[in-house]
């Protein structure tokens, strides 16, 4: 059984991963943490360097300024991490890189299957267009979203620049814009509002014809599971920074 310690066990994300735990034998969520220290059915603590409980893998979907003291933490527990909160700023994302030095660690934007097959399209796409097309990239997503443009679509960006011969210049949004659209532009828009889970498209726009390939997440729950999948992954692991590449890689 996989004894786990969820960071921000009281978000929309923690829940679900709590909810799937549940239902799921392998798995046990030994102890929470959260700034929001309201009651659930396991432990919740303020910070992880005070949780009690033995655990094999911490899981975080919490807020960007809360995952260096995290990963900082786990550093002294030697826990492995699978890190799946987005807006991280360059010098959070290096507390994580000089981390997975001495621990392994698991950090996706987007735990789903579905968008890594998605990057895998557009790679190929991107890849056969680059000469000719325009690319755009929409994301929608909930009101309750604080970072913009999503995680989501900067990997799928930094993927297409990786292919591409010539690398894109991201531009977020055109309202300040009064000039024509030049080609080493790669168009980043992001929309919010409702209820909406996660829909992310990829434009490429030519002469006279469009391509669009997207993915639209219907439930949260599919995070959810590609998080504990990750988890089960990254146990044993050698120190190391791990995406969701390594994880479709290895079946
Ligand atoms: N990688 C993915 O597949 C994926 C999927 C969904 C959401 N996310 C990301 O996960 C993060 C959380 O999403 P959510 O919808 O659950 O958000 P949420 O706001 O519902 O939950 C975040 C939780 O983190 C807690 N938190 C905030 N600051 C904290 C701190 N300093 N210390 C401890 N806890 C703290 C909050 O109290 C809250 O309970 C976001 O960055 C989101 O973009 C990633
Ligand atoms: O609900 C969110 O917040 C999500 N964030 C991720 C992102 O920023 O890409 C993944 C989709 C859901």
């Amino acid at each position: 059984m996989i004894r786990i310690i969820i960071h921000g066990c009281n978000g929309k994300m923690g829940k679900v991963v709590a909810k799937l735990a549940a239902e799921n034998p392998d798995f046990k969520i030994v102890a929470g943490v959260d700034k929001n220290l309201s009651p659930l059915e396991f432990p919740v603590y303020s910070d992880l360097k005070d949780v009690k409980e033995e655990a094999d893998v911490v899981i975080d979907f919490s807020y960007h300024e809360a995952v260096p003291n995290l990963v900082k933490a786990a550093l002294q527990k030697k826990l492995p991490v699978v890190i799946a909160t987005t807006g991280l700023s360059e010098e959070e994302l290096n507390v994580i890189k000089d981390a997975s030095k001495e621990i392994p660690i698991f950090k996706s934007a987007n735990m789903s299957l579905g968008v890594n097959i998605l990057i895998n399209l557009v790679k190929e796409a991107a890849k056969i267009l680059q000469q000719d097309f325009d690319i755009e990239i929409i994301e929608k997503h909930h009101n309750m979203k604080k970072d913009a443009p999503s995680g989501t679509a900067l990997m799928i960006a930094d993927s297409i620049n990786q292919v591409l011969n010539d690398k894109k210049e991201y531009v977020y949004g055109r309202h300040t814009k009064t000039e024509q659209r030049k080609t080493n532009e790669l168009g980043i828009h992001a929309v919010r509002g409702g209820t909406i889970v996660g829909e992310h498209q990829v434009i490429f726009a030519g002469h006279d014809e469009v391509i669009t390939i997207s993915h639209s997440a219907q439930s949260r729950e599919i995070f959810g599971y590609g998080a504990l999948h990750a988890a089960k992954f990254i146990i044993g692991q050698k120190p190391g920074l791990y995406s969701m590449e390594d994880l479709v890689k290895k079946g």
